[in-house]
């Protein structure tokens, strides 16, 4: 693929640095043009394969193809790309909202019924993906963010498609990477992937958002991997005893080892936890409350 060759700072002026991670970081950037505020992605490019530092230009047009393939309200939108020598920027939709967990943090009293409504959100992003074969492979808290901070029931915005992979019709596809509070059995084993290794990322991240405990996680990444191999997790009384019955139904379904039989995407959006069958399951979920003791 060919980006544009011209200097993005001819079209765009950088301003404020918004994030960084594994790839670079993100700067919020204005376009000159119009005024008009985006989010500049700069990727630092390797120079040959032997260099460590940098991504391989493979990776990135892979990020950048898939971007391109999943437009959809709950995911962030790629508007343009520049390539200089050594790095590739993105020109993405800007997400100022913040992390989904921050918002809940700061909130008092947090209802399931809002939780699920953010749960809605990420699993219609979800359903829409895999639907083109689109698995995201990094699912956690700080890449689900929050379109504005003002709006009571703001957006949700699925952002950083690095890990992001594209089943082929019938290909094998195994990766290693992602974050080990959220990883699943088989990305562990190294055993091949599929989109339902999104959906143990699903189970980890509502289990968060109903109690701010993380199911697995240890005093080291190491233990972290162990307990997920041993499925060792628990709903302590202590901080999910104003959990409905239902959510924890949703969570277990999700945390299941074999990747095959875990709920879909589309299969949790008619799950009772999130789609009540009747109005007094409606209710008993408003008595609900998140556990924000801790
Ligand atoms: C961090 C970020 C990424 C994409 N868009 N806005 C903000």
């Amino acid at each position: 693929a060919v980006f544009k060759p011209e200097n993005v700072e001819d079209f765009y002026e950088l301003g404020e640095v918004l994030g960084s991670g594994h790839f670079g970081q993100v700067r919020q950037v204005r376009e000159r043009a119009s005024g008009t505020s985006w989010a500049g992605k700069f990727l630092k490019i390797r120079k040959n394969a032997c260099s460590r530092l940098g991504l391989d230009r493979s990776s990135v047009e892979r990020e950048v193809e898939i971007l391109q393939a999943v437009q959809h309200p709950n995911i962030v939108t790629l508007k343009d790309v520049f390539e200089s020598r050594a790095e590739v920027v993105l020109i993405l939709e800007l997400v100022s909202g913040g992390e989904l967990f921050d918002f809940i943090a700061e909130k008092e009293n947090l209802l399931e019924n809002e939780a699920i409504d953010f749960m809605k959100q990420i699993l219609k992003a979800l359903t829409f993906m895999h639907s083109k074969n689109i698995a995201h492979f990094d699912l956690k808290p700080e890449n689900i963010m929050l379109s504005d901070k003002v709006s009571p029931h703001p957006n949700i915005k699925l952002i950083d498609f690095g890990l992001a992979h594209l089943f082929y019709q019938g290909e094998e596809y195994r990766s290693t990477s992602g974050t080990p509070q959220y990883i699943g059995p088989e990305v562990i084993n190294n055993e091949p992937l599929s989109t339902a290794a999104d959906m143990w990322s699903i189970g980890v991240i509502t289990y968060i958002l109903l109690s701010g405990l993380s199911p697995f996680q240890g005093d080291s990444d190491e233990e972290t991997l162990k307990n997920i191999i041993a499925m060792k997790y628990e709903f302590n009384a202590r901080y999910f005893s104003t959990t409905s019955s239902m959510a924890k139904d949703f969570i277990e379904k999700l945390l299941v080892k074999n990747a095959s039989e875990r709920m879909t995407a589309e299969e949790c959006l008619l799950h009772p936890w999130i789609k009540p069958i009747t109005r007094k399951q409606a209710a008993n979920r408003n008595r609900s409350s998140i556990n924000m003791k801790n």
